[in-house]
């Protein structure tokens, strides 16, 4: 199901929760809306669901009107971070609840709920927690389940809203790969809101960019990552150092133990090791800049260790400069379509 939001917009009082989207959402893509608290994401992800009203524009899915159809003619599948599940039923309850409540000349026999909810269950690996209640399971799998009951009903779009929001660090990982796999398998248009770019880079075909109710860009994670639009798009996507008005990654500083053509002397101010990766904190000697540098093992291990208040040589070679580029090649005015 491919979904077109056209010149979208919503305004809480005077606040323009969405301003003027415009976006085409290809069938079958996983789409990331991607952006600060507040800019909009979940707002534009319910209007879809039709859980909010627009002020103004359309919502087409598969190029019919949907604007103002209600929730239930939608056929979409939620995931929320805070919809729980129902408490006082089983794991098997929960997942059959939206066959179950469907109108009984649609409504799927007993066994045929029974063999479709084991199947579910089968599919999210979790047939052994089918009779415990969601106070018996554990967090990761408590979403788990919630995307079986999300797909019981055999949606057509699929919408999560920080769906790993809650969960430590290593069960978000686990879940991203088992998501992004469960969208190879069945193909659903899928939609997660998330303010985590680097949730949005590894899972995501098509990033979503919003700030401030608007699209800022669309593209696949290599676009917005490496060609953004502007320095909002870059300063979001990554960590940054600001040199002067101009912008360098943090993986992109050289340090060498000599000086090398345009290389400056730094004084280290802090080493912290992060699994692979070595971040080390330095500051400038000629302008008393502090700015950090990130080395991957292979990088480490060439240079050698690296203690705080040593000496090295840095260099810049790759600084980013957004005045620069909107005076030589403007920034696309008419509305981002993907
Ligand atoms: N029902 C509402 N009434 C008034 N203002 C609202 C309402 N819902 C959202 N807003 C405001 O609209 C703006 C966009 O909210 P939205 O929840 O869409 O942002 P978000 O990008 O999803 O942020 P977060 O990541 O924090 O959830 C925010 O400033 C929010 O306070």
């Amino acid at each position: 199901m491919g979904i077109t939001i056209e010149k979208v917009s919503k305004n809480f009082g005077e606040y323009k929760a969405i301003n003027n989207v415009y976006l085409e959402i290809p069938s079958g893509d996983f789409t990331a809306l991607l952006g600060p608290s507040g800019s909009g994401k979940t707002t534009l992800l319910r209007m879809i669901a039709g859980l909010e009203n627009l002020d103004s524009g359309r919502i087409l899915f598969n190029d019919t009107d949907y604007t103002n159809k209600a929730v239930k003619e939608r056929r979409v599948g939620f995931v929320f971070q805070h919809y729980a599940l129902f408490k006082h039923m089983s794991v098997f309850d929960n997942i059959a609840f939206g066959l179950k409540v469907k109108p009984r000349h649609l409504r799927p026999s007993k066994e045929e709920i029974k063999e479709k909810v084991y199947d579910l269950l089968k599919f999210i690996q979790l047939e052994h927690l089918a009779e415990r209640y969601p106070s018996q399971v554990s967090g990761g799998q408590k979403q788990r389940i919630a995307l079986a009951r999300a797909l019981a009903v055999e949606p057509d779009v699929l919408l999560l809203d920080e769906p790993f929001g809650a969960l430590d660090a290593k069960v978000r990982q686990e879940l991203r790969h088992w998501l992004r796999e469960i969208h190879e398998k069945l193909k659903i248009t899928t939609i997660f809101v998330t303010h985590d770019q680097e949730e949005a880079l590894e899972m995501a075909d098509t990033i979503v960019v919003m700030n401030e109710g608007k699209v800022v860009q669309t593209g696949t994670p290599e676009e917005v990552y490496r060609r953004p639009v502007n320095e909002f798009v870059y300063r979001f996507l990554g960590r940054v150092n600001e040199v002067n008005g101009r912008y360098i990654r943090p993986h992109e500083v050289s340090l060498k133990r000599a000086p090398l053509g345009e290389s400056f002397p730094a004084k280290v101010v802090h080493v912290h090791f992060i699994g692979s990766t070595v971040r080390i904190q330095l500051t400038r000697l000629d302008e008393d800049i502090l700015f950090e540098a990130e080395l991957n093992e292979e990088k480490y291990r060439e240079i050698g260790p690296i203690a705080k208040g040593e000496f090295v040589y840095a260099q810049f070679t790759k600084l980013v400069d957004f005045d620069f580029q909107q005076k030589v090649k403007p920034l696309p005015q008419k509305e981002s379509v993907l």
